[in-house]
């Protein structure tokens, strides 16, 4: 007979098993591997740079989402911030900006990547996935996809130690972003943790919890299970008809 547990977690195992997803981060996917490894081409680099601009441009809008859904002029205070984060405010050019410069210090230019030309199909979907399920869902479910960043500290870390010395070609100035999330993934996730180990308290609550994170772990390796398909096997949508990029760009 399978164990199914009855009974809610304490706060403390529950926090461990929300962390122990961890093992399913997209840190642990081969073309994350690839790039900290030093195995990328240029062009594969540029690649993921060029589709992760959809996620970045899409994350302060499902802040917004967010912050709509919620009732608690405390917790909209807070989460406001992670939107400044990403749009910037006086003193700070934001994520976005931040984002645009690394496009440009891997070779890119704004225009190609603003224009969203190279966002693969598969790539959208999934961040659309995450924006649509933000609109939909309570505040503070929507609040419980976003820690993932629990592991984002890391994952930042682990390009700031090893893009400088195996892709001597990107420029410096490209790594601020990645700099820059290191303490605002922090800080953000001191606030979603607290959130969700608050509010999802009950055997049932905490399942669902569990599988809203799994729900996010889905759609960021999806993303690079797309980005697989078309920079490291060749085989972007269409291959096999056309060499031209007639997906859409968004509608
Ligand atoms: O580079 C990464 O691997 C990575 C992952 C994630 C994440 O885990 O969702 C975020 C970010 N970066 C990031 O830069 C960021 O601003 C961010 C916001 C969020 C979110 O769900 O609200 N995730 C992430």
């Amino acid at each position: 007979m399978n164990a199914i547990a009855t009974t809610a977690m304490n706060r403390q195992d529950f926090e461990h098993a929300l962390r122990d997803k961890g093992r399913f981060y997209h840190i642990h996917h081969p073309y994350h591997k690839a790039m900290y490894g030093g195995q990328c081409t240029p062009e594969q680099i540029r690649g993921w740079v060029a589709n992760r601009y959809y996620y970045q441009i899409n994350i302060p809008r499902k802040d917004a989402a967010i912050m709509a859904n919620c009732p608690d002029a405390g917790v909209r205070r807070m989460w406001l911030q992670r939107i400044l984060d990403h749009d910037g405010h006086d003193g700070d050019e934001g994520g976005i900006e931040a984002w645009l410069c690394l496009a440009e210090a891997v070779g890119l230019t704004r225009d190609e990547v603003i224009d969203q030309r190279h966002v693969l199909p598969g790539v959208r979907f999934a961040v659309d996935a995450y924006l649509n399920f933000a609109r939909r869902a309570t505040w503070q479910e929507a609040a419980c996809s976003s820690l993932t960043e629990l592991f984002a500290p890391e994952i930042h870390q682990s390009r700031l130690d090893s893009w400088p010395q195996h892709y001597p070609w990107i420029e410096e100035t490209g790594y601020s972003y990645f700099r820059k999330r290191l303490s605002e993934a922090r800080r953000d996730v001191e606030h979603g943790l607290t959130i969700t180990l608050d509010h999802f308290t009950s055997q049932a609550d905490q399942a669902r919890a569990l599988d809203i994170l799994q729900f996010k772990l889905d759609i960021l390796w999806s993303m690079l299970d797309a980005l697989t398909m078309a920079y490291m096997h060749q085989t972007p949508p269409y291959h096999s008809v056309t060499d031209q990029q007639v997906w859409h760009r968004g509608l």
